[in-house]
């Protein structure tokens, strides 16, 4: 057998005996998804940083609420608006104020910006060695691997006191940006047959602005750009513990290991399509929806179109509707409605509203298409990734920085959880799987069936 023909037949094997059967869960009331029977998330920790609110509960009964989203206490529009309205950028004191627990003074914030400034370099030789030298396809997949060589580029890796913790903390926060323009370049020339450059990070401009002035060969932004990108990091900076990859960040720290290990897993986590990865598929869904809707004015054509998609016809025949849906909220996620008002606002700017419109328009045949399957009460709302990508798009940011750029402003959020998890619960994370397999007994090798 040739290897492929090895792996086909191996996995037939793997497929047979990894499968367990549903009636196992419902007998033992496992909870998947570690969710309970309503829905809800199962309890597992406690937390300061951030507060998903997406329903109430009546007699133990989900009941659909607009979505809310409180950053250390702080209403995230309360947040948005507050520094819209001082006509400055907002990420770094929304760093700060996860990190810390509470907004930084004027002092503060600039001290913090220029903590930031110093750490945003990589270490001598990092760029040409891990970045230009082994470019990868995937940006996700360099910045995990450079995350993981960062940690032998540091004096003291293994400590998890609270300052050491911090440091990298702030360190990685500083140099993500620097990762993922560098990883794009190299991308872009060893795949795409594009021009190399490589600009150095620029000190007093902020996280959103030395992304731009990164990627771009010309180094040139303008306000509005930056303004857009500041508040896709703001609004994707935390998300409460349970989140895929925050938890993954809290499982893993809690076995007691390093920054650079826990920060590659949550990285993992994100790149995931369920999770940080659908603000790639909504663009691959979108394209997919105009190569196949003749009229995309005509909302008949595609609500057949999105119901085909949800029956697992068409696209990636996964049965998803990218960019919709929430494990916590309902009626609504606060993130995607900041999301789509600036949206909005640079379409208009930039002559896209017919594209603004079919974004809007799979948002509510979507909710639409729901209910008539799913009953009139069931509620799901567009989540953060449907609009994002479209904002990226319109910011001439090239796709494959999408989740990268996630990753970007959640390292705030990871940052604070772990710094939370190591102060506040020691105990190692270990929940229980129940065997379901009866015993049986050794066989020897020449007793043993060959079919
Ligand atoms: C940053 C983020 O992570 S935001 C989420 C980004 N992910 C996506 O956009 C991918 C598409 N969405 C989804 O896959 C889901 O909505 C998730 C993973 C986000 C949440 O999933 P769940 O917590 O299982 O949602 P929930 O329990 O409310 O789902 C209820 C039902 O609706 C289905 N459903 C939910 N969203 C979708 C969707 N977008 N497309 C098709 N079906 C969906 C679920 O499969 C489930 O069906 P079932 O009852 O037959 O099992
Ligand atoms: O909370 C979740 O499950 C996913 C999400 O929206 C996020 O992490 O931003």
């Amino acid at each position: 057998m040739n290897e492929n023909e090895a792996i086909k037949e191996f996995s037939k094997l793997a497929l047979k005996n990894n499968h367990i059967p549903q009636k196992y869960y419902d007998k033992y009331a496992v909870k998947q998804g570690l969710r309970n029977s309503n829905g809800t998330g199962v309890l597992v920790g406690l937390t300061d940083i951030g507060s998903v609110q997406g329903y109430s509960m009546n007699k133990g009964k989900k009941i659909p609420k607009e979505g809310k989203l409180y950053y250390r206490g702080i209403d995230i529009e309360k947040i948005v608006e507050g520094f819209q309205v001082e006509n400055r950028g907002g990420y770094e004191e929304t760093a700060f104020l996860l990190l810390f627990g509470r907004l930084p003074n004027k002092r503060e914030l600039e001290e913090f910006n220029e903590l930031l400034d110093q750490c945003r370099y990589l270490p001598d030789g990092f760029t040409e060695n891990m970045i230009l030298k082994i470019p990868s396809k995937d940006i996700m997949n360099k910045l995990q691997r450079s995350v993981l060589v960062l940690y032998s580029h540091d004096y003291n890796p293994d400590s998890i006191t609270i300052d050491n913790v911090l440091r990298q903390s702030i360190q990685l926060m500083a140099r993500f940006p620097t990762i993922i323009s560098y990883g794009y370049q190299a991308k872009a020339h060893y795949f795409n047959k594009d021009s190399l450059f490589i600009h150095s990070p620029k000190s007093r401009i902020g996280t959103a602005q030395n992304i731009l002035h990164m990627i771009r060969s010309d180094n040139k932004y303008t306000k509005t750009e930056a303004e857009a990108l500041d508040l896709c990091l703001v609004i994707h900076a935390e998300h409460g513990g349970g989140n895929n990859s925050t938890f993954a960040t809290h499982v893993v720290s809690s076995s007691g290991t390093d920054t650079y290990s826990t920060m590659a897993a949550a990285i993992g986590s994100l790149k995931g399509p369920k999770h940080g990865g659908a603000n790639l598929k909504v663009l691959r869904m979108i394209e997919n929806i105009k190569e196949n809707v003749p009229n995309l004015k005509d909302r008949g054509q595609l609500k057949d179109y999105l119901l085909k998609i949800l029956k697992g016809e068409v696209f990636n025949k996964e049965g998803l509707i990218y960019g919709m849906g929430h494990a916590v909220y309902t009626i609504s996620d606060p993130r995607a409605k900041l999301l789509k008002k600036k949206a909005h606002k640079l379409a208009l700017e930039k002559n896209k509203m017919e594209e603004y419109n079919l974004y809007s328009s799979i948002e509510s045949l979507s909710k639409e298409l729901f209910k008539e399957l799913k009953g009139h009460d069931f509620e799901i709302c567009a989540n953060v990734d449907l609009y994002s990508g479209f904002i990226y798009e319109m910011l001439n940011i090239p796709a494959d920085l999408y989740t990268p750029l996630f990753a970007c402003a959640r390292i705030a959020g990871w940052c604070a959880h772990r710094i939370e998890q190591i102060v506040s619960d020691q105990k190692i994370m270990r929940p229980a799987y129940m065997s379901v397999k009866e015993n049986s007994s050794y066989v020897s090798l020449y007793d043993r069936s060959t079919i």
